[in-house]
């Protein structure tokens, strides 16, 4: 079922009238894998990613969530029981943007109430209230924006509105210092090359001076872009010497390097 997320990219527009979106969400997919990112990488985690987002990266190695959402609603009582059927006790809930989803609060309180580590994987302009084990903030970059230079990959969509719509909204530094005063957190920035360097630096300089609750170069990580092998040849080895020379760590993209882009890793 598309999901066709408004230009606040809440996907409420197109809720069906059925459907409860305070108890209900657009999957796109669920699965099992190793969390291939940042500090939990390797640890086997159960994937719950959700439709809709309120960016439009032109990088997205989800386009089906974000430039062309499409998912089925399900309960959050339904998607609890499809995450028990797999094995172990960490889930990540990712997407498209989770965050936009009013449910999804509700359903990492119903995880973490059954004793599931929780991960969110977010790219934190909008801040939810729930139990989130660690808040895998992902803030984009100004070379995330998409220009005709820069369309999307992974499919033919529109810029439709989409460059100035996603370079007004992709920092919000009141919502970062929410995050980083209310969970533990990772900053997991996408790096495309030396270029983004002084951009990160403003970024965490600014939000250091945003929140008196440190953010530690430890807790900053700079990862690869790249969807499949071939990219990643070419930029892991540049991203690695980065975050060497700054101090930052470097976190891999492991489930690309072991499964390049198959689905459902
Ligand atoms: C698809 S996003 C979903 C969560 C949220 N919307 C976000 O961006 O953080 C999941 C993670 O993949 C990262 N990501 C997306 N496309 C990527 C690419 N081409 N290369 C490297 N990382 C990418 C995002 O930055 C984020 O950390
Ligand atoms: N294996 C694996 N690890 C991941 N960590 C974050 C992911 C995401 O798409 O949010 C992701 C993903 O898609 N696959
Ligand atoms: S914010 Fe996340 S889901 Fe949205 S377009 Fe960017 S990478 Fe994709
Ligand atoms: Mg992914």
């Amino acid at each position: 079922m598309p999901v066709n997320a408004d230009a606040a990219g809440e996907a409420d527009t197109s809720v069906p009238t059925e459907v409860d979106a305070s108890e209900a969400l657009p999957i796109n997919e669920l699965f099992h894998s190793l969390q291939g990112e940042g500090k939990l990488a390797g640890v086997p985690s159960t994937f719950v990613r959700t439709a809709g987002c309120n960016l439009r990266c032109w990088f997205c190695d989800s386009y089906h969530t974000s430039w062309e959402p499409t998912g089925a609603w399900r309960g959050v009582d339904d998607i609890v029981d499809a995450v028990a059927e797999r094995p172990g006790d960490h889930v990540v809930l990712t997407g498209g943007e989770p965050t936009v989803h009013e449910a999804s609060a509700d359903l990492l309180d119903r995880l973490s109430a059954r004793g599931y580590h929780t991960t969110v994987e977010t790219n934190g302009t909008v801040f939810r209230d729930a139990a989130i084990d660690l808040a895998s903030l992902s803030p984009k970059l100004a070379s995330s924006t998409p220009t005709p230079d820069r369309p999307p990959v992974g499919g033919d969509a529109d810029l439709d509105g989409w460059t100035e719509r996603h370079e007004e909204r992709r920092l919000d530094y009141d919502v970062l210092a929410r995050y980083v005063e209310t969970y533990p957190v990772q900053l997991k920035f996408v790096v495309t090359g030396p270029d983004d360097m002084p951009e990160i630096e403003r970024v965490v300089d600014r939000l250091r001076e945003t929140t008196s609750t440190p953010v530690r170069d430890a807790d900053v990580l700079l990862m690869p872009e790249g969807t499949t092998r071939e990219r990643l040849e070419s930029t892991r080895r540049v991203v690695a010497d980065l975050a060497l020379e700054h101090g930052y760590r470097y976190t891999p993209r492991v489930h690309v390097d072991v499964w390049n882009d198959a689905p459902g890793t």
